[in-house]
């Protein structure tokens, strides 16, 4: 039996340039169970993969701060609370960063991307002032409110979808994987994974980025 996957998008369904690799086109849409997108990238962008692939769009996007199963949004977070510290960030001299950070956070909902050349350690010190957290995935800090996790986001999908957590494989690279990791039957970490996500890991692959990824997924098509 094939079993339903959770994937995580940078750095595991990419290259090392952060392009997606063409690989995905060629493997994803066949795939005989259901694929869940679980990302911290903004709603779009799982939305539109899914969308391109061919796939029914099943995704959480904002690292668990959006939810889409069955036609169904559903959101949690604390936008307001982000933009809040975002504003408080920049105004003790913080940089967003990105030349178009207004376009990165454009589409997010609950939570706010900052990239990784600013400050951390401000931002960090105004996000607790605020009560919210700091992730980094490797591609940006995640101002976001506790206890939102992909791993949530993907036992809402499974109640909804009738499935258990349990069946399914996830595959990813960092700290926002790892809450998936944990309720999954089966995970992989890409060998570019970050610390955390190698810890939370059942298994570290050798290969890295979507080398990685499709080693899994032939080896599962093929057992
Ligand atoms: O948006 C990010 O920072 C990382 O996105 P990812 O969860 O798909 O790796
Ligand atoms: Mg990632």
């Amino acid at each position: 039996m094939i079993p339903p996957l959770v994937l995580d998008i940078d750095g595991t369904l990419t290259d090392a340039q952060g392009r997606l690799d063409p690989r995905v086109f060629e493997v994803l849409p066949s795939w005989d169970a259901p694929v869940v997108l679980a990302t911290g990238k903004a709603f779009p962008y799982p939305v539109s993969l899914c969308h391109y692939l061919g796939l029914p769009q099943t995704v959480i996007a904002e690292n668990g701060g959006v939810v889409l199963v069955d036609g169904e949004v559903t959101f949690a977070g604390d936008r307001e609370a982000a933009q809040a510290v975002a504003d408080e960030f920049v105004s003790r001299g913080g940089t967003l960063g990105w030349d178009a950070a207004d376009t990165v956070n454009r589409w997010r909902e609950t939570e706010i991307a900052v990239s990784l050349d600013a400050d951390e350690a401000l931002l960090r010190e105004v996000a607790a002032a605020f009560d919210l957290e700091v992730i980094d995935t490797g591609f940006a800090y995640h101002v976001k409110s506790r206890g939102i996790e992909k791993g949530i986001g993907l036992e809402h999908v499974c109640e909804t979808m009738d499935y258990d957590p349990a069946d399914f494989v996830a595959i990813g690279d960092s700290e926002n994987d790892a809450s998936t990791f944990r309720v999954v039957g089966q995970s992989y970490a890409v060998a570019n994974a970050d610390e955390v996500a190698k810890d939370a890991a059942d298994e570290v692959l050798e290969q890295s980025y979507m080398d990685g990824t499709f080693s899994v997924l032939e080896s599962l098509q093929n057992s």
